[in-house]
């Protein structure tokens, strides 16, 4: 099914989805009726997101929570000093044993909290092999998956969706799922959203079509697994709530929903479908032209989270620096490079790595990238091909975790990469 936020109504079996009502009071092929609220039951008509899930169990039946150890994927984001160094990673390393996706999250930053209802949380996945008879929610905030290598097959509550690299899924906060590793291996970002929903960004002067457009999000039809666990071998379902692990014991896959109906459902969105918008007179556009989802903040204008790309592109710009220019941000950017070269780092900046620069922390174009872009021939048009970085761009400054900066896989000489911009200053 397709359109952003549209309403849905799907079922896997003729005859589920009750007519003229939500709750009636049998429900067909004897299913459990259980409503799904993500926003206020009296949010705003066109803010308002719930679905209607007839299942085989309820969601409340499960064993009860105790801790579960997972220490890398947490939302401790310090509240002592943050660096305001420009910093960069490489990939994350593919863990040697096997490893799943909820165990093999690493929390790479962040800010805010879900008690606190805005921020943002940063991770990164490397995994080895499916999840096996366990199931993951988070209700702290939804999350938008980036993967980097290898497909994922995610099977949700509401249906099953499939993602490869430059496409993103989008899984609500609290819904049930399950991710399986489709080539054996995979990596990815995750960007976990404790703040409002992430919706369309509206396109102003842009006019009613471009950038990512709503028909291009596709969203599951219904689809259920009717599977008991073993009698002595319970499976698992872990929660992630008020930023800690949980785990309960489930005598049955709670991807049981036969049929469903309404706006708040998981979904997917292929980035190579970006339409992208650019200059075709002079000057470097500000990013925000290259928006793809938002969470809105209290204040207009200012995102809680903007989740932005840099797809192919021609670059056209006449006496202009067509490169992304020098600059200092009141608001704080993580990046990602899911494919190719980055138009600003000439080198490592490489496919999986990562790179933060926080508010008023200056950066931009390497010396290398500066030096060939400043002697580029303008007369002719430039394309950037088979490219694909992200930014998670956040009003907040973005703690980096402990764990982050004592990592391996962080480039301690980063800031060497513009040591060599040279004076040029003629007087
Ligand atoms: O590379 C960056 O830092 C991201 C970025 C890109 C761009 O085209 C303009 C501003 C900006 O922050
Ligand atoms: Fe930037």
């Amino acid at each position: 099914m397709s359109g952003f936020g549209n309403e849905f109504a799907t079922q896997a079996l003729p005859g589920t989805l009750p007519e003229g009502r939500n709750s009636p009071q049998k429900v067909a092929h004897g299913l459990y009726a259980e409503q799904l609220t993500g926003t206020a039951f009296t949010a705003p008509r066109h803010a308002n997101r719930r679905s209607w899930l007839y299942r085989i169990r309820p969601a409340a039946m499960h064993g009860a929570f105790s801790p579960f150890e997972q220490p890398r994927f947490h939302n401790d984001f310090q509240s002592g000093p943050v660096t305001p160094d420009q910093l960069r990673w490489d990939p994350l390393p593919m863990p040697e044993a096997p490893t799943d996706f909820v165990d093999g999250l690493f929390t790479m930053a962040g800010n805010g909290s879900a008690e606190g209802q805005a921020g943002i949380g940063i991770h990164l996945y490397a995994a080895t092999r499916s999840m096996q008879d366990r199931f993951f929610y988070n209700a702290d905030g939804e999350l938008l998956i980036v993967p980097q290598l290898g497909r994922l097959r995610i099977a949700t509550e509401l249906g099953v969706l499939e993602v490869e690299p430059q496409e993103i899924a989008l899984i609500p906060r609290g819904v049930r799922f399950r991710v399986e590793l489709l080539d054996g291996t995979a990596r990815g970002y995750v960007c976990e959203n404790f703040g409002a929903m992430f919706r369309l960004p509206d396109l102003g002067p842009i006019g009613s079509n471009g950038l990512a457009n709503p028909r291009d999000f596709l969203i599951p039809e219904a689809a259920f697994e009717d599977i008991d666990a073993p009698k002595d071998k319970a499976f698992e379902l872990v929660g992630k709530f008020q930023g800690h692990l949980w785990r309960a014991d489930i005598g049955h896959s709670p991807l049981d929903v036969v049929g469903w109906h309404g706006n708040y459902a998981p979904c997917k969105y292929d980035l190579r479908r970006f339409n992208t918008i650019g200059t075709i007179s002079y000057d470097h556009p500000d990013p925000s032209i290259f928006l793809v989802l938002h969470s809105p903040s209290d204040t207009p204008g200012t995102s809680n989270i903007d989740f932005a790309i840099f797809p192919p592109r021609w670059l056209v710009a006449q006496d202009t620096f067509r490169p992304p220019w020098f600059h200092r941000n009141i608001a704080s950017e993580y990046m990602g490079l899911i494919h190719g070269a980055y138009d600003a780092k000439a080198e490592g900046f490489v496919p999986g790595g990562s790179s933060l620069h926080n508010s008023m922390t200056g950066h931009g174009p390497d010396a290398a990238t500066f030096d060939k872009a400043s002697k580029a021939d303008l007369s002719r048009p430039d394309v950037i091909s088979g490219t694909m970085a992200f930014m998670f761009e956040t009003r907040a400054v973005i703690r980096p975790t402990t764990q982050a900066l004592a990592a391996r896989h962080r480039q301690r000489d980063y800031q060497a990469c513009w040591a060599g911009l040279e004076k040029h200053f003629t007087g």
